[in-house]
């Protein structure tokens, strides 16, 4: 275990071996990591213990999701053969248990209980980890003055100096607010605000149609909210395909949210602090709603850093510059996760620490050419993994598609749950797979069989030819790829 005392080389600096600016999923483990082998590490934090991820995004979101999906199969169990006994078993002609469950509703006081059980259990397991791997944990914010040395405003009303042999920045991402016309002067939701769920809105306008605001519409739509979600692009999540994304849109309309395309939003306005929200789109469409939600994209936090004192600059895009080492412009100082330009996935940040884990050992590791995977948690879910099928053929690739729909896999059809396809996009002159998109039940579980395939390097032949059991999603493998022959 380290010396957590650290040596003093001045009257003013605290020399450490490690110092890392932000407690994100790169920063807490290599923290945790490099103390554990011996290092003396300061992680300064100026937030919530264990980052966004655990606090404001992923875990959060995703457990509200679960709750919702789980009201949602309840409102349908009456097709699953699923009554309500207790509600006059012995009395069948005076009720109507479809309608009864259709009206099961969410207790938003229970819902926020188990959404901050979950996030508190998780950042306790954190504050103990912390302790426990001798690293330490300053609570505070910091700025450079120096390069390689911080000064951090701690959260106890003290200033500190701390010096790195090696640095990394991992502070993060925060909400972007584009300057709209009306939005400064309208009420409204980021993703942080909507997850501390205050109320259930009467309408709920959602602007942008990425990730955030997919999974967010779906979320509220299976809570009962009318959604609008207007999204600037041809489709929802631009990085996909047309077919993906036309499906993704399909499963919102069926929670009854309305999407809007090729609807930038040009114009907000409220005719009073909680009348209702107006928005305008550049080519004249108007959606009226209760509340407002911001979901276009997130900022790197970089603005009050003084990386100008450390010598790191940005990109144009205002990311930390690094190289496929994760090294920044500065001798020392490495940066990673959403605020390096990392793909804004929390696995991402996490295979950041590893490259860095490994370079800090002397060992070769990179992040060029990696493939990462992601998932969306709408219902029903995106799986999706390297190339979409635009994306192989715009690279060249001799491109055959396996495409069946979701309905054909047992597995589906035992729970009821038919919606979506397998795609999977193959090089017909190697035999690899260079992506797929999966969309059905757990398709962010099955997607990983792929994902594993492709860095296997296994021609697709074998992946179709896998006793799989059955009957699971993954066994939707077999079937899609059995169509290629
Ligand atoms: C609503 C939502 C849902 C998401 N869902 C998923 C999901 O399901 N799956 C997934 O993979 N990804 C998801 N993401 C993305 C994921 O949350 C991010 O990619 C991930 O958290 C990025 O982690 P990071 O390591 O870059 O740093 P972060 O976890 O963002 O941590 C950065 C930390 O730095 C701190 N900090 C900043 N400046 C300073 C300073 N000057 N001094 C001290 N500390 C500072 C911040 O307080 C913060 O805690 C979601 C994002 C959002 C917004
Ligand atoms: N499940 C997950 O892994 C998960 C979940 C949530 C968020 N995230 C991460 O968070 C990041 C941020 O997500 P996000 O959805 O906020 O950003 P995003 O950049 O993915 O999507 C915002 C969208 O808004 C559209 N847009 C921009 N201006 C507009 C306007 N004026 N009117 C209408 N539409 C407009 C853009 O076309 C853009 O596609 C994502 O990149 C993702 O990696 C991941």
């Amino acid at each position: 275990m380290g010396d957590t005392t650290a040596v003093t080389a001045s009257p003013q600096v605290q020399e450490v071996d490690l110092l890392v600016v932000g407690g994100g999923k790169a920063g807490k483990s290599l923290a945790m990591l490099r103390a554990r082998k011996g290092d003396t590490v300061v992680m300064v934090e100026r937030d919530k213990v264990g980052g966004t991820c655990i606090n404001v995004a992923c875990i959060p979101t995703k457990t509200l999701i679960s709750s919702a999906r789980v009201l949602h199969q309840v409102q349908g169990a009456a097709a699953y053969g699923v009554s309500l006994p207790e509600l006059g078993a012995d009395d069948s002609s005076s009720r109507d248990d479809t309608a009864l469950l259709t009206r099961a509703r969410i207790d938003l006081v229970a819902l926020r209980r188990r959404k901050e059980s979950v996030v508190g259990g998780m950042v306790a397991a954190h504050e103990t980890m912390f302790a426990d791997s001798g690293m330490d944990f300053v609570r505070g914010t910091a700025r450079f003055v120096a390069p390689r040395t911080v000064e951090i405003a701690t959260a106890d009303g003290a200033v500190r100096r701390v010096r790195g042999r090696r640095v990394l920045i991992n502070t993060g991402t925060t909400p972007a607010i584009p300057n709209i016309p009306g939005l400064a002067d309208t009420p409204y939701w980021t993703s942080e605000d909507l997850l501390t769920l205050p109320e259930l809105p009467g309408h709920l306008l959602i602007l942008g149609g990425g990730v955030i605001g997919v999974e967010m519409a779906s979320l509220m739509g299976m809570l009962g909210v009318p959604v609008t979600l207007l999204h600037s692009g041809e489709h929802v999540l631009n990085r996909e395909d047309d077919d993906v994304a036309a499906e993704v849109t399909a499963g919102l309309e069926a929670l009854g949210v309305e999407v809007l395309t090729g609807a930038r939003v040009s114009a907000v306005r409220s005719s009073a602090r909680s009348g209702p929200v107006v928005v305008r789109t550049e080519d004249g469409r108007e959606a009226t709603g209760s509340h407002l939600l911001v979901a276009l994209g997130r900022t790197p936090v970089t603005a009050g850093l003084g990386l100008e004192a450390a010598g790191v600059e940005l990109t144009e895009r205002g990311f930390v510059r690094v190289d496929d080492h994760l090294r920044t412009t500065a001798d020392g100082v490495y940066a990673a996760g959403d605020v390096a330009g990392t793909p804004m996935f929390t696995h991402a940040s996490w295979n950041d620490f590893r490259v860095l884990r490994d370079l800090l050992d002397d060992r070769e590791a990179s992040t060029a050419g990696r493939v990462i995977p992601w998932t969306v948690f709408a219902t029903p879910e995106l799986g999706h993994v390297g190339l979409t099928e635009a994306q192989a053929r715009a690279a060249g690739h001799n491109v055959r598609v396996a495409k069946t729909p979701t309905a054909a896999v047992p597995r589906a059809k035992t729970l009821g749950a038919t919606a979506g396809f397998y795609k999977v996009i193959v090089d017909a002159d190697t035999d690899r797979i260079l992506g797929a998109a999966i969309i059905g039940e757990s398709a962010g579980e099955v997607i990983t069989a792929v994902q594993v395939a492709m860095l296997a390097g296994m021609p697709w032949q074998q992946l179709r030819d896998a006793p799989i059991s059955h009957p699971t999603m993954g066994e939707g493998l077999n079937i899609v790829l059995d169509s290629l022959g």
